[in-house]
């Protein structure tokens, strides 16, 4: 029997900017199920792998695939795909205007035609996965920032994608906000049967929650591997960025320049 596709599979991609290669020669599959930590340093192009794998940035080379198709080109065809991937940008994004449930709604109301009391009840469920139930009718500025994180996520969850992406989930957060938020991520995905791709420079607190990590420097892919390889690793570049030393192989303001270079 043929192994399922992956949910995402990247292709020999390079991935150019404002005229310059970001990011070169970028193969890696992601599995149903799995939960895969994208790591890297600041300006290393995480966000921008993040933009080609939801259509928003097109490969210079290379090809992107999700859900065992290629990454369409008709803007309609897009907006379509983008509806199975909840992304939770860096920061919260909740409209302050807003009360957690009224957050958690918007998806619902702006892309389904839903009654809306089915909107409420499947707002409340989504609020209820992430452990906020009773905080529906809270402003996020009545929130704490771990809680406010755990709307975005209820919000990015909304239309049951099957694949999530996380910019960032755990930038301003404390050590136990941080804790909740990454076994929230994992236990989601796999209550809900979905596939993870978290993209952050915070490894210790995601690699205990990750079943795959890739590290992103100087513009490639410099370490793809479980987590338990990842720490044993003795790559000096690897180290470098786990130790987070600003003297070594990673030039950590020159990985676009050098990666332009050796494109
Ligand atoms: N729209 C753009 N046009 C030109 N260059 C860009 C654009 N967006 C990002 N870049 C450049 O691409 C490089 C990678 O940026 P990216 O935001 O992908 O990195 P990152 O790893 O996500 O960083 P951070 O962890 O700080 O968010 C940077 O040098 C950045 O200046």
């Amino acid at each position: 029997m043929n192994a399922p596709a992956p949910i995402v599979r990247l292709d020999r991609v390079r991935l150019d900017r404002g005229g310059r290669t970001i990011l070169r020669d970028i193969s890696l599959e992601v599995p149903k199920g799995q939960v895969v930590a994208v790591l890297g340093p600041s300006g290393s192009g995480k966000s921008t792998l993040l933009a080609a794998l939801t259509g928003e940035l097109e490969p210079a080379s290379g090809t992107v695939e999700v859900f065992g198709r290629p990454m369409p080109t008709r803007n309609r065809d897009l907006l379509e795909l983008r509806k199975g991937i909840g992304v939770m940008l860096q920061g919260n994004g909740l409209l302050t205007d807003l009360t957690a449930a009224e957050n958690v709604a918007l998806p619902l109301r702006a892309h389904t035609t839903l009654p809306k009391p089915v909107i409420e009840r499947l707002v409340r469920m989504k609020l209820h996965a992430v452990g906020l139930r009773a905080a529906a009718d809270a402003f996020p500025r009545e929130l704490s920032g771990g809680m406010a994180r755990r709307v975005a996520l209820a919000r990015a969850l909304a239309l049951d994608p099957p694949l999530m992406i996380y910019d960032e989930p755990l930038t301003g957060l404390d050590p136990i906000a941080s804790g909740v938020v990454m076994s929230l991520v994992r236990r989601l995905n796999d209550t809900l049967g979905l596939t993870s791709i978290v993209v952050t420079h915070h490894v210790h607190e995601t690699l205990p929650v990750a079943d795959h990590a890739i590290v992103i420097a100087n513009g490639q892919i410099v370490f793809s591997g479980s987590p338990e390889a990842l720490s044993a690793t003795e790559d000096p570049l690897v180290r470098q960025f786990l130790n987070g030393e600003p003297d070594g192989p990673i030039g950590f303001d020159a990985a676009p320049r050098n990666a332009q270079e050796a494109a």
